[in-house]
């Protein structure tokens, strides 16, 4: 819609053929953007090839679990494609690739080495009400992150570039972890001092582990750090903060999931962060927490415990 706003034709693909329909003929998708009217630039298709004929740009914005099959269809049309520019905020289990690694991994940069992040507090509901809302893209290469940039901006939408791409990809998957875990303490009544509690001791969590992989701290106090941070923390338009929210009221992961009938970023984002902070060496206990809820049958109450009591410590100690 961004795209469309600022003069651009926008061809969306879809791999359901209804889901095409009711956005082309009833411009609406009731699923996954309720009482959204969408613009008469988007035209919607089920034909990937047709999605990409004379392209300008390519945005990807499936889940994670979807980034290598999308990726693999995009080398196979071997169309030319000056720029991709993902929006998926996630890191692989047992890889432990970030997204823009995960396609690269599939071989994407030899289609093109302009691949951008973007990634900042957006929740989608509200960018699609054009309220005003601030992103920022990051590339390996900074005339990308400078297109799009410029692609994207508009007066209802701010767009800032970073030269750190590894930290922009990090804060937008760490986020969700912490997001389930406020959402978590919401769900058990805890009030606003623990959600601060777990936003704060968050953003430390996340930049020890980002910058032990790379990342410039600095990023994490950024929009794609900690505004995304406070954006899905305190937001009932959150995914990842209502699964959170469910489980602390005693709902089975199961369930949370079958009745969100969207994509919950920070479960499996929960499983990669442990795997990675593992191979890292670095402590991570509200991530730990939040696994042992996820996948080890730990009460919410006990994992908020187990934080609690935790040895006395410096509050800037590595
Ligand atoms: N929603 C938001 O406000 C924001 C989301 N993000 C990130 O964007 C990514 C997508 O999130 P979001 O759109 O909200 O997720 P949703 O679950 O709302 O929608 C996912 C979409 O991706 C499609 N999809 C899933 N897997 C595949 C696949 N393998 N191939 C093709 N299409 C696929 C789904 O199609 P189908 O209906 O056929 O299953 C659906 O259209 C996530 O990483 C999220 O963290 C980033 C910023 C904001
Ligand atoms: O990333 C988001 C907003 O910036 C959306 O977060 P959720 O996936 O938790 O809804």
């Amino acid at each position: 819609m961004v795209l469309a706003d600022n003069g651009h034709d926008v061809t969306m693909w879809t791999r359901r053929a209804a889901k095409a329909r009711e956005m082309n003929e009833r411009k609406s998708n009731e699923q996954y953007l309720k009482d959204i009217t969408l613009p008469d630039r988007i035209h919607v298709t089920t034909d990937f090839n047709e999605a990409l004929a004379d392209c300008d740009a390519v945005i990807i914005s499936v889940p994670t679990s979807g980034i290598r099959e999308t990726t693999r269809q995009l080398i196979r049309a071997e169309v030319s494609i000056p720029l991709v520019v993902h929006a998926t905020k996630g890191i692989e289990p047992d890889t432990l690739l970030r997204v823009s690694e995960m396609m690269a991994e599939e071989g994407l940069y030899a289609l093109t080495a302009n691949v951008v992040v973007l990634s900042g507090p957006s929740h989608a509901e509200e960018v699609a009400k054009r309220q005003p809302t601030t992103v920022t893209v990051s590339s390996e290469r900074s005339e990308a992150a400078d297109s799009a940039q410029n692609l994207f901006m508009n007066p209802n939408f701010r767009v800032y570039t970073s030269r750190d791409m590894v930290g922009v990809e990090l804060g937008g998957a760490l986020k969700n972890v912490m997001a389930l875990g406020v959402g978590l303490a919401a769900g058990l009544g805890y009030g606003d001092n623990a959600r601060a509690a777990i936003m704060t001791r968050g953003i430390a969590e996340m930049t020890r582990l980002g910058t032990k992989v790379g990342a410039d701290p600095l990023t994490f106090a950024g929009l794609s750090g900690l505004g995304d941070l406070i954006v899905t923390c305190t937001s009932q338009h959150s995914r990842n903060w209502r699964a959170g929210y469910q489980l602390g009221e005693g709902a089975p992961l199961d369930q949370v999931l079958d009745q969100m009938g969207m994509v919950v970023e920070g479960v499996k984002t929960t499983r990669a962060v442990s795997q990675l902070a593992e191979r890292e060496g670095i402590e991570v206990p509200i991530t730990t927490a939040i696994y042992d809820v996820l996948f080890n049958d730990q009460s919410p109450v006990q994992a908020g415990k187990q934080l609690m009591d935790r040895v006395p410590k410096h509050e800037t100690e590595h």
